[in-house]
């Protein structure tokens, strides 16, 4: 699924105009779908709507004259100077009879939702004035609230922080890089011409990234045939560790061992200069410095744990000519190079703070735009790049694309090191690289999903670990939940 821009979203709507298709139909849909949202999450609680003087505020008009329709009490407060359909849509409902008062004079009552249609994808900078407090003070009171196509003052602060929202016609991805201002997500079909959304993607396609749904990453599950042997699903190494002065993760690889395996890996080797201490199904290989031993293996894990190490164990590995995860330690632009001019696929696997380092800007940079920064990283390394973070992006050249899955209880010590072994097993099965990123992202964050939903916060990467055949269970099975709901 194609995740739209604002920009690409406004072209669709002047497409469908072009083909003669009356805009004021897909106003007219867009808000008696949210209507039909708002039935099923608050009922016949009362209404107030907040309206913007755009297209975004004339949805919510029509929304509040289906309401009315179906005996919900409303109470509409507009911005003056509607034009274009939102201006029919306004005198629609003032046939109605129904009383539209300034914004300036929005009140809220115990008891009642808001219904926040004051911006959507016309948004041009962040809100101020009566918008910015208005705002503010729906986030405030604590009300349930309604977005109509996206939380208003996103991508900005401050921005409406919404019990559900409503994206019309396709998600933008910043339902996707905000899914917290967001909260519930409902798909609406607004009945724009069916082909007319791919082709817009068609034309733009290497601007739009891919949203992972459990549709398109189900297929590309390895198979696990009835003649499956250890040998023949795919074999693992991991390379990683380091004994020396200062700290030791002496823990790091054998997590991505336990990650490797969890996601199938037939046989792991792990090479390091410190054993694991408890008992391990994978074949020890003690090592007094970063040296490649020889290994059968179909693919790599490289640096978990590496510290002062972890270049060293990146180059080591090259020798190996098989695909590679590269994380933590491993993580250098000239390993990278030596990579890619080796003509080797690896996937990077950097978190914010990681990604900065790689292209001489600041974590927040990258957290401020984690599309951006991903495919730049893409583009100057030539590799695979996992940005992790809420949302992880895998980057590919100009392809993106956007994980819906993830807890916040997956922010603790270990659970990088199980999604590198994780993706590792996915390329030794002989996954593309894109492919083996997309799905063991998914899978790993799933799998925190699972458990953070029945223990909370507190896991441990190794429970991580142990839910993956649970996540994979599921997206085999067609039972991974999608992050939204169609109306
Ligand atoms: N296919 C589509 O794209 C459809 C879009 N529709 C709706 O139309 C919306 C987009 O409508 P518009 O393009 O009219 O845009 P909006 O309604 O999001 O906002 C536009 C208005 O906001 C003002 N504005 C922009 N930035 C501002 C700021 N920082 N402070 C104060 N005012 C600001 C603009 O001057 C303009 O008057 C969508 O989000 C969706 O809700 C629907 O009506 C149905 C079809
Ligand atoms: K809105």
């Amino acid at each position: 699924m194609r995740l739209f821009t604002s920009e690409a979203m406004r072209e669709a709507d002047a497409e469908a105009v072009r083909r003669g298709y009356p805009s004021l139909l897909l106003m007219e849909w867009a808000g008696m779908k949210a209507a039909r949202v708002y039935r099923e999450l608050f009922g016949k609680r009362p209404a107030v709507v907040l309206a913007g003087k755009g297209n975004n505020g004339g949805d919510g008009l029509v929304l509040a004259r289906h309401l009315l329709l179906e005996g919900v009490e409303v109470r509409v407060h507009a911005a003056e100077g509607q034009t274009g359909d939102a201006l029919l849509a306004l005198q629609a409902l003032l046939a109605h009879g129904v009383e539209v008062r300034p914004l300036e004079e929005a009140s809220f009552r115990k008891g009642e939702v808001v219904v926040d249609a004051l911006f959507g994808t016309g948004l041009k900078g962040p809100l101020s004035g009566v918008y910015a407090d208005l705002v503010e003070q729906v986030n405030r009171i604590g009300l349930p609230v309604l977005a109509l196509d996206l939380p208003s003052g996103l991508p900005y602060a401050p921005h409406v922080r919404a019990t559900a929202t409503v994206a019309f016609a396709a998600f933008k991805t910043l339902h996707f890089l905000h899914r917290e201002a967001c909260g519930r997500l409902f798909l609406a079909e607004i009945g724009l011409p069916k082909d007319l959304l791919a082709q817009v993607a068609s034309q733009l396609e290497e601007g739009l990234p891919l949203l992972a749904t459990p549709e398109a990453l189900a297929p590309l599950l390895p198979p696990r045939p009835l003649t499956a042997h250890k040998g023949s699903v795919g074999r693992v190494g991991i390379l990683g560790g380091y004994r020396g002065e200062g700290l030791r993760y002496a823990g790091a690889p054998v997590l991505a061992a336990l990650g490797a395996y969890r996601m199938g890996a037939g046989l792991v080797h792990l090479v390091a200069p410190e054993g694991p201490l408890e008992p391990l199904e994978a074949v020890f290989h003690p090592v007094p410095s970063p040296t490649l031993p020889p290994l059968k293996v179909e693919a790599l894990a490289v640096g978990m744990g590496g510290g002062p190490w972890g270049k060293a164990w990146a180059l080591a590995a090259l020798e190996a000519r098989r695909p590679v995860v590269l994380d933590a330690d491993a993580l250098h632009l000239e390993v990278a190079l030596a990579y890619r001019e080796a003509g080797l696929p690896a996937v990077l696997t950097p978190h914010a703070g990681e990604a900065a380092r790689l292209l001489g800007t600041g974590p927040e940079e990258v957290a401020q735009d984690p599309l951006g920064a991903a495919r730049a990283l893409a583009e100057r390394t030539g590799l695979v790049v996992v940005l992790k973070g809420n949302p992880t992006v895998v980057a590919e050249g100009g392809r993106l694309s956007l994980n819906p899955t993830g807890h916040p209880a997956l922010a603790t010590g270990g659970t990088g090191d199980v999604l590198s072994g994780a993706i590792a097993a996915l390329l030794a099965a002989g996954l593309p690289p894109f492919e083996a990123a997309r799905l063991g992202v998914f899978l790993h964050g799933l799998a925190g999903d699972l458990l953070g939903e029945e223990k909370g916060v507190g896991l441990l990467a190794r429970e991580v670990a142990e839910a993956l055949p649970r996540a994979r269970r599921l997206l085999e099975g067609g039972q991974a939940p999608w992050p939204f709901s169609r109306v």
